[in-house]
């Protein structure tokens, strides 16, 4: 292959857990994201030739992008190499799914640039070497729904199964993050080893409630589905302000509130925008009377994930 091809994507920033779902639950945003752009190069392997919005390792065995990137073409060996471009919009740490967007976004854009050889659970596949490196555990709940869109259930790990989800119509998320980062793996650390029969029970009584709810857009059963009786307790005290914000947005009407991913963002989900908006300003005001620096996004759930910009 000669003629240099390029392609630039929208990669999404995603929530994952959503409260009861711990590891398996997620969902994808339409507002939040980083772009990135990949083309091919007559030199073999892969290069991060530009990042833009943060400062990270331009090595490709550190950055993710590199490392999911590299996983892939491991298998494919094709006889071009590929540069990466990234324009970071979501913080790393900020339990909005940044690494996630940039180890789903580079083996996606390769993916088309190379005439689609991989399917979206093999491109997961890939992308998890990449998700690894940045939190030291292998684990799909964002990319899974950066690459599939939507709202997704990683059914297992080995193998590698996703379900996508239906998303009920007029749902939408808020999230509010404050400016600290909380690096996925010190969240994992902090958690139990063991859980509890009744804390369980009440657990997979949720995600069971909640992806009903779902199939079934039944706004009272999502509800009462998003509550998280085991991470929540342990997490929500790295988030300043964490408890207050959980009551005054559901004051507001949201239908539930939770971590987002590891945090420190903090997500409401509620049913129409104008909730969604009002839920935005309570979230503000508890942090408009700190001094922590924050940034807030009212979002409809993405449903088709990664989007090509043009090709
Ligand atoms: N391209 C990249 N984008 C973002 N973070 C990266 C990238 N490459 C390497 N990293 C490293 O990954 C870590 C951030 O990942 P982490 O999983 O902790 O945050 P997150 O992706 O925002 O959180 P979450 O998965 O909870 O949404 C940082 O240490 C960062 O340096
Ligand atoms: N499920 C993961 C998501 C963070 O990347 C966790 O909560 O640790």
């Amino acid at each position: 292959m000669n003629s240099t091809k390029e392609i630039h994507i929208f990669s999404p920033g995603t929530v994952s857990n959503v409260s009861c779902g711990f590891d398996v639950l997620g969902f994808c945003l339409e507002t939040v994201g980083d772009q990135m752009i990949v083309r091919t190069s007559p030199e073999k392997g892969i290069r991060i030739t530009k990042i833009e919005g943060f400062d990270l390792p331009f090595e490709t065995n550190k950055n993710v992008a590199g490392v999911s990137a590299q996983a892939l073409i491991d298998d494919l060996k094709p006889d071009v190499g590929f540069e990466i471009e990234i324009y970071k919009h979501i913080k790393p740490g900020s339990g909005i799914g940044s690494s996630s967007a940039s180890a789903a976004g580079s083996v996606s854009a390769i993916n088309e640039l190379m005439g689609k050889p991989y399917n979206k659970t093999q491109l997961t596949q890939f992308a998890m070497k990449g998700e690894a490196v940045a939190s030291q555990s292998e684990h799909a709940d964002n990319l899974a729904p950066a690459i599939f869109g939507g709202f997704t259930l990683v059914k297992s790990l080995s193998p590698l199964e996703i379900l996508k989800l239906p998303v009920p119509d007029d749902l939408y998320a808020t999230i509010i993050h404050p400016q600290i980062e909380i690096k996925t793996a010190e969240a994992r650390a902090i958690l139990p080893k063991t859980v509890s029969m009744q804390q369980a029970i009440v657990q997979w009584s949720n995600v069971g409630s909640l992806v009903h709810a779902l199939h079934t857009e039944d706004y009272e059963l999502l509800k009462r589905s998003l509550h998280d009786a085991i991470i929540e307790p342990y997490r929500s005290q790295l988030i300043p302000h964490f408890n207050e914000i959980k009551k005054v947005t559901l004051e507001c009407g949201a239908l539930g509130t939770g971590i987002s991913g590891s945090g420190p963002s903090i997500f409401a989900l509620s049913k129409g925008e104008s909730t969604a908006k009002a839920v935005e300003q309570a979230m503000r005001k508890v942090y408009e009377n700190t001094t922590i620096d924050f940034q807030t996004y009212v979002s409809k759930v993405n449903h088709d994930g990664i989007k090509i910009i043009n090709s």
